[in-house]
């Protein structure tokens, strides 16, 4: 399969945590990616949104540095400090709680930021159970203990609450946000919610055709509530970038693209 990345660099040069140039990305002779561009500051918090098909996942996977033997041509200058999380925990189960945790982590510290980092998702008290014993919000919580324990420059996130039911999302919310308060990783989450990427996020950026075809900031002092004009105005300029029309901007549930 094709590729060909110009460039996609960690921040060694400039402010940004990642930074990418016409990165490009191919299977067979469709172009996925096509010459795109994007920068994430240390800290900031980017959702990705784009039709199903775009490349959300495909630009994911390149950052992960996770694509090389799909593509048979490596990212040369991937970010090395990256953590993942998937829509679907991907924990060990044959490996308790804590051990998932701090799995392929070394020095005598490691089980302590471990239990650190479970008390911090609210999980101190199960670090020895089974992952087969936890709800799959637990699960999901033991994902992003595991990831942020490692402290990475940039998280990307791929769909990591698009399993869950309603309430557990809005938890996971709460609590995603309480976490990058706390550690400030830059983040790229993909998402197929608008009113997630809206609520969570700084930037919001839409994918099509291998390109960005939107890249609109949030207010500065935090994300704009829902019933404000900046709210609708935002939610509307992204359904309309996604191609959904006015009726899917009148709707008061959630928009799934
Ligand atoms: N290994 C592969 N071989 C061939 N085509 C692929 C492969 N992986 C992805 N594609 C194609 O690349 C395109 C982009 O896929 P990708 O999974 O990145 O999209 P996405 O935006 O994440 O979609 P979704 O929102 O449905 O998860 C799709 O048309 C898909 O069929």
């Amino acid at each position: 399969m094709a590729t060909d990345t110009r460039e996609l660099s960690a921040a060694g040069r400039g402010r940004a945590a990642v930074r990418i140039r016409g990165l490009e990305r191919s299977f067979g002779p469709r172009k996925i990616l096509d010459g795109l561009e994007l920068d994430i500051a240390p800290g900031e918090f980017v959702a990705l949104l784009g039709r199903s098909g775009s490349g959300k996942s495909t630009l994911l996977r390149a950052l992960a540095g996770l694509d090389h033997d799909v593509t048979g041509k490596g990212v040369p200058d991937a970010p090395d400090d990256v953590s993942v999380v998937f829509q679907d925990a991907r924990l060990l189960p044959w490996k308790p709680v804590l051990d998932n945790v701090v799995l392929g982590l070394d020095g005598p510290g490691a089980r302590e930021r471990g239990r650190a980092a479970l008390a911090e998702v609210g999980l101190a008290e199960r670090e020895s159970a089974w992952p087969v014993e936890l709800s799959g919000g637990e699960q999901q919580r033991v994902s992003l203990a595991r990831s942020l324990v490692r402290e990475p420059r940039l998280l990307l996130a791929d769909e990591p609450f698009g399993a869950l039911d309603a309430l557990t999302r809005i938890r996971m919310h709460e609590l995603l946000r309480k976490l990058c308060a706390a550690h400030r990783p830059a983040v790229l989450l993909v998402t197929h919610d608008v009113d997630e990427a809206i609520e969570l996020a700084d930037r919001v950026v839409v994918l099509e055709q291998g390109r960005l075809i939107a890249d609109l900031p949030s207010v500065t002092d935090g994300p704009p509530r829902p019933g404000t004009p900046e709210h609708a105005a935002l939610r509307g300029e992204l359904l309309a970038r996604l191609g959904l029309g006015a009726a899917a901007a009148s709707k008061r549930e959630e928009v799934l693209v």
